[in-house]
């Protein structure tokens, strides 16, 4: 869709993945916290910009591995999630020590593969990170690897940052990598491998270019960072791969750096609103002729609007939304449960909490999650 580079000076809300490799010291196991200063710095000029950033970092079983003293190669899984524990935990207050000079608040949040295949907890999460993002908050975000058993895993954060990065409607995502972009074969054993500066589309041939990581501490390879590419480019997100060992690498980015560009091949809000469209509906709600307009001028669907509840949904179900008449306005994904929405339908938001006996949302279907 884009024919234009994207940059990141231009962007709004930016997911900036960090690599293990460039946050732990391999051959010490400790924290670069020089380097750390730089993107904390990068990090401040960016939201002085008026973007709001997103920092998904790897680095918890690299730093724990390094605490506990366990030895080098691959570690069995509960080795990995001890060391993740360990790690984390240290992670995160390095962030905070170096984002809090620029008066950056910082909050943790640990997902797992299960919190974006479950549509509710995928709401919740979501809806969490909005707020934080509304109250200036940086999230850090990492995968809850203490958790998450091998087959319920992302196991590496390229395809958990396009995921976030898409949970949030980042417009561009960018990985920090210990390479410059996405090369024509693997750089580190093919000399004659080049660079590409953008990558319009994800074809089989691009695919067939990327391999393997050789780095020891990461994980993934180029073939990950691919696989983040189509899930973040498919939902309207750019996608940069850049050099992250320079001391200030956004900065560097934004000045041009070598990286490589992949373009988003929709807009966000479209892809998000055919996710929707295409979603089995659960339940149906009719709503009277006044939440009608308000549903064609953009709004969202309050409780005062809806007349009759049907089916059987939970929080975050897709459910049909009908006219008085019958006719179909759109699908949207509940914020209540059948059980709820029945309860407070006709009444005023302000009542929600003396009905339900919680304060819950306002509105009963946001306009954000409504295909109409
Ligand atoms: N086509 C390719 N272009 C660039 N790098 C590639 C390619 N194929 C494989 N690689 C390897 O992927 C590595 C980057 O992945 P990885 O080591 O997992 O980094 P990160 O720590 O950023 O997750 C590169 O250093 C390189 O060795
Ligand atoms: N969640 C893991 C990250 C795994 C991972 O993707 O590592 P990397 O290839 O360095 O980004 C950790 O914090 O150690």
């Amino acid at each position: 869709m884009a024919s234009v580079t994207p940059t990141l000076g231009a962007a709004r809300r930016i997911v900036v993945k960090i690599g293990s490799a460039l946050l732990v010291d391999r051959a010490t196991g400790a924290l670069r916290e020089d380097w750390l200063s730089g993107l904390a710095a990068d990090v401040a000029r960016l939201r002085a910009g008026g973007a709001q950033v997103i920092l998904v970092s790897s680095g918890s079983i690299a730093l724990g591995r390094g605490v506990l003293g366990l030895a080098a190669g691959e570690l069995a899984l509960e080795h990995s999630q001890a060391a993740a524990a360990v790690g984390q935990i240290r992670l995160a207050r390095a962030y905070e020590a170096a984002l809090q000079p620029h008066g950056i608040v910082t909050g943790q949040v640990l997902v797992t593969l299960e919190d974006s295949a479950d549509r509710r907890r995928y709401l919740n999460s979501r809806a969490t990170m909005e707020t934080m993002l509304s109250l200036g908050v940086t999230p850090i975000v990492n995968e809850n690897d203490t958790v998450a058993t091998d087959e319920i895993r992302y196991g590496d954060n390229d395809r958990l940052a396009a995921q976030v990065a898409v949970t949030c409607g980042a417009d561009v995502l960018v990985l920090l990598s210990d390479v410059d972009g996405f090369y024509s074969g693997n750089p580190a054993l093919d000399p004659a491998a080049r660079r590409f500066d953008v990558v319009e589309r994800i074809t089989p041939e691009i695919e067939a270019m990327a391999g393997e990581g050789i780095s020891g501490v990461s994980k993934g390879g180029m073939r990950t960072k691919l696989m983040a590419a189509r899930v973040a480019t498919d939902a309207g997100c750019a996608m940069a791969i850049t050099l992250g060992s320079t001391d200030r690498p956004l900065s560097a980015l934004e000045n041009g750096a070598p990286s490589t560009w992949f373009l988003p091949q929709t807009d966000p809000q479209a892809a998000r609103k055919r996710w929707i469209a295409a979603m089995k509906p659960r339940g149906e709600l009719v709503v009277d002729a006044g939440a009608e307009q308000a549903l064609a001028q953009g709004k969202s669907l309050l409780p005062a609007g809806v007349t009759a509840v049907t089916g059987r949904f939970g929080r975050g179900d897709p459910v049909t939304i009908r006219g008085a008449s019958g006719t179909h306005l759109g699908t949207g994904l509940a914020r209540y449960t059948a059980e709820e929405a029945k309860a407070i339908r006709g009444r005023r938001s302000a009542e929600i909490e003396a009905i339900l006996g919680y304060k819950g949302r306002a509105a009963l279907i946001h306009r954000d999650d409504m295909a109409t």
